[in-house]
């Protein structure tokens, strides 16, 4: 079941910072996958077909299959009830917060959110890289948004020089902590730092597309690639909880995402743990193994300037080592902290 949840991306970034141009740069790269969009408070709608549609708290078909709505943040469960009912067919969900809401607001509401069909995809916070200066300047809660980020897009590059480029790249990472930083021009950010494409059916990874041909193929994108790096892993040997905990507790600045299955072994034989990180938010999803599944550990990390080999290293130091490699009972204590309970979040969360 938690696989088939649907992430959901909160967008901010103060006014200008190219929220609108970013989610724009998704929906157009999206291909097979669908997006569902939120704007958070209507006032400062940017996206065209929002404008065409011109209706308070209405739902539009964008031109990919993807929906749009105007919500205001009471309305918030209400729209997400509305995207998220099977006939819609979404893969995520963005909701893009107005240049003057406060990110965390929207974060809390979206980890409170009672629905079900939803798990909670990141913060992703826009900055001007032209600008940085004097928004702070103006607005000290910038930082503060940027404390809370899970990925910080450092946008518009093209109207800086490389140095200051560089300057405001480590004053955003020194704010933002353990978010990953990406520099993007144009709000040209891989899709697939926020969220996992669908390969529509028929097509070849890799392919052009009919948007490809319609909107001319995003170089930048590809771009994109190098500034981040995919690990995959996979290991036959079941994971010592408390060693994946101190692990997972002191993963690398800039690893942005980890998901995948987990094998605890003899700690849970019953159960795989699905997992799911993005920035500094982690949860576990215990479900119990698929008749005749093999019993294996799969990841995916993603990141920017992460150290695959010392990834690959310290996660083979988490397999159990043999026989006389057994938790005790109170191994699983730290993982347990971040599975949700039926009714409330865990005790460890950040908002
Ligand atoms: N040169 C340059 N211009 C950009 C870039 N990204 C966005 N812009 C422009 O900056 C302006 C603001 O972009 P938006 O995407 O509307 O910004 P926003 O954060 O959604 O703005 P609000 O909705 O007002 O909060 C637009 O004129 C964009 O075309 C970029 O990387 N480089």
């Amino acid at each position: 079941m938690t696989t088939q949840q649907i992430p959901v991306v909160v967008l901010a970034g103060f006014l200008g910072a190219g929220k609108t141009t970013l989610l724009n740069h998704l929906l157009r790269s999206a291909r097979g996958t669908r997006i569902g969009v939120m704007v958070n408070d209507f006032g400062d709608i940017g996206i065209d077909a929002m404008t065409v549609a011109g209706q308070v708290g209405s739902t539009v078909s964008l031109g990919n299959g993807c929906l749009c709505c105007a919500v205001d943040a009471s309305e918030l469960d209400e729209y997400l009830e509305v995207l998220t009912r099977p006939e819609s067919r979404l893969d995520v969900i963005v909701i893009e917060a107005s240049g003057l809401a406060e990110p965390q607001e929207l974060v809390r509401m979206v980890l409170a959110s009672e629905n079900e069909r939803i798990v909670y995809g990141g913060l992703v916070e826009v900055v001007d890289a032209a600008e940085f200066g004097a928004t702070r300047q103006r607005h000290p809660g910038t930082d503060r948004h940027l404390a809370v980020a899970d990925l910080v897009v450092v946008n518009k590059a093209d109207r800086v020089s490389a140095d200051e480029l560089r300057s405001v790249r480590e004053t955003v990472a020194g704010l933002a902590g353990r978010a990953a930083v990406i520099e993007a021009s144009h709000g040209r950010v891989d899709p697939e730092l926020l969220f996992d494409r669908v390969v529509p059916d028929g097509e070849i990874e890799g392919q052009m597309s009919i948007e490809d041909v319609l909107y001319g193929s995003d170089d930048a994108a590809e771009h994109a690639h190098a500034s981040y790096e995919t690990v995959s892993l996979t290991a036959s040997t079941p994971l010592h909880p408390r060693r994946l905990m101190a692990f997972l507790d002191s993963r690398p600045e800039g690893l942005y995402r980890i998901k995948g299955f987990i094998d605890l072994g003899a700690a849970d034989p019953a159960n795989r743990y699905t997992v799911h990180a993005v920035g500094r938010f982690l949860r576990f999803y215990p479900e119990p193994w698929p008749a005749g599944e093999e019993r294996l550990t799969q990841l995916v990390l993603i990141g920017s300037g992460i150290d695959a080999a010392g990834l690959r290293k310290e996660l083979a130091a988490c397999e159990l080592s043999g026989p006389q490699d057994v938790p005790d009972e109170s191994g699983m204590w730290g993982l347990l902290r971040y599975v949700p309970q039926t009714e409330e979040e865990p005790e460890e969360t950040l908002f």
